[in-house]
């Protein structure tokens, strides 16, 4: 068996979600490419402390918030690798090229830099993922409000919205989908399908999430859609969702919520170490999620959380 090479890299954030990106330095496999500012740990290292030695040595800045985020096994001619990726979301210091490295920040959705390292299609994929996946309230609005409120969060931002209303029969659920695809996105805002797969096929929808029973029924990957997510509740779920090579898991529930009253939660633990085995997609925490618990998934290696009845002015 090959040796596995461990990697820890770092994705620089700004507020604004723009991250950074740098050029492989002449002399190094893949020169030119661009990737993550990052590299191999050294024997008895931890990936955090990898990371933190890395962007110093490579930039001059010293890490101060970093979160565990995507992994990824890349099989290079040159080495197997296992990438660990952080979201840095803070360090002091002034940004220098210690390698001679070009820089680049860059927009999810829009790079301007090629060619990226190969194992990296995910993580970009990845970047293009809100903090925030909101799933519609079941019922709890009325379409005229569901869609209002639609309106002003597409109006603003590039909210994604799974539309949930499991209530509502075939062809009210497409015409309520019809009435929500033709709000103007300004942002790029998206809409994933939730329920049927045949009937979501049909629909003009950017994705299609699967409940936990449809994700352990699939053979493959959904097709037909842009965007494909799953919602899983243990070890076994995830790793299919790695199988299926789907965009994302929703995993939980993380605590109590009044959508299932008779669950016994995760709990964070459980979540933590369930997320600490390192997944390729990105995990959303559900279950008694709001915006204030964001940092706190995102401490455990979430990409974010999946807000049901906090989304909505109910
Ligand atoms: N840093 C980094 N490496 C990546 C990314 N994606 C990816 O496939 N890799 C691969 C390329 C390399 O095979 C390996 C990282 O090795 P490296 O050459 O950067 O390691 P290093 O900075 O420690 O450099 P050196 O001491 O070996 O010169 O991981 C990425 O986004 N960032
Ligand atoms: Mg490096």
């Amino acid at each position: 068996m090959r040796k596995i090479t461990r990697v820890a890299a770092g994705i620089l954030l700004q507020p604004d979600g723009q991250f950074l990106m740098a050029s492989r330095p002449a002399g190094k496999p893949y020169a030119g490419y661009w990737e993550f500012p990052g590299g191999k740990l050294e024997a008895g290292e931890s990936a955090l402390e990898a990371l933190k030695r890395e962007l110093q040595e490579e930039l001059g800045i010293n890490v101060t918030a970093a979160t565990p985020w995507l992994c990824q096994r890349f099989d290079y001619p040159h080495a197997l690798v296992e990438l660990h990726f952080f979201r840095v979301t803070a360090w002091e210091g002034a940004m220098h090229s210690h390698e001679g490295q070009q820089f680049a920040w860059q927009q999810a959705g829009h790079l301007q830099v090629s060619p990226i390292l190969p194992a990296n299609g995910p993580i970009l994929r990845g970047l293009s993922q809100p903090q925030l996946l909101r799933f519609t309230p079941a019922g709890l609005l009325d379409n005229e409000a569901l869609v209002s409120q639609i309106k002003q969060y597409w109006a603003q931002s590039d909210a994604w919205f799974v539309l949930r209303e499991p209530q509502l029969d075939a062809d009210s659920y497409a015409a309520l989908c019809q009435q929500i695809t033709q709000l103007p996105r300004p942002h790029g805002g998206k809409l994933i399908a939730h329920g049927s797969l045949e009937l979501a096929s049909q629909l003009p929808v950017d994705g299609i999430h699967l409940s936990a029973t449809q994700l352990m029924a699939c053979t493959s990957r959904p097709r037909g859609f842009d965007w494909v997510g799953a919602s899983t509740h243990d070890q076994q779920q995830l790793a299919q969702v790695q199988t299926l090579g789907l965009d994302y898991a929703v995993l939980g529930h993380v605590n109590n919520t009044a959508s299932h009253p008779d669950e016994p939660p995760l709990g964070w633990d459980e979540f933590g170490c369930l997320l600490k085995q390192g997944w390729s997609f990105p995990c959303f925490a559900i279950g008694g999620q709001s915006v204030a618990t964001l940092p706190l998934a995102q401490s455990y290696g979430a990409q974010g959380v999946a807000v049901l009845r906090a989304a909505w002015q109910c």
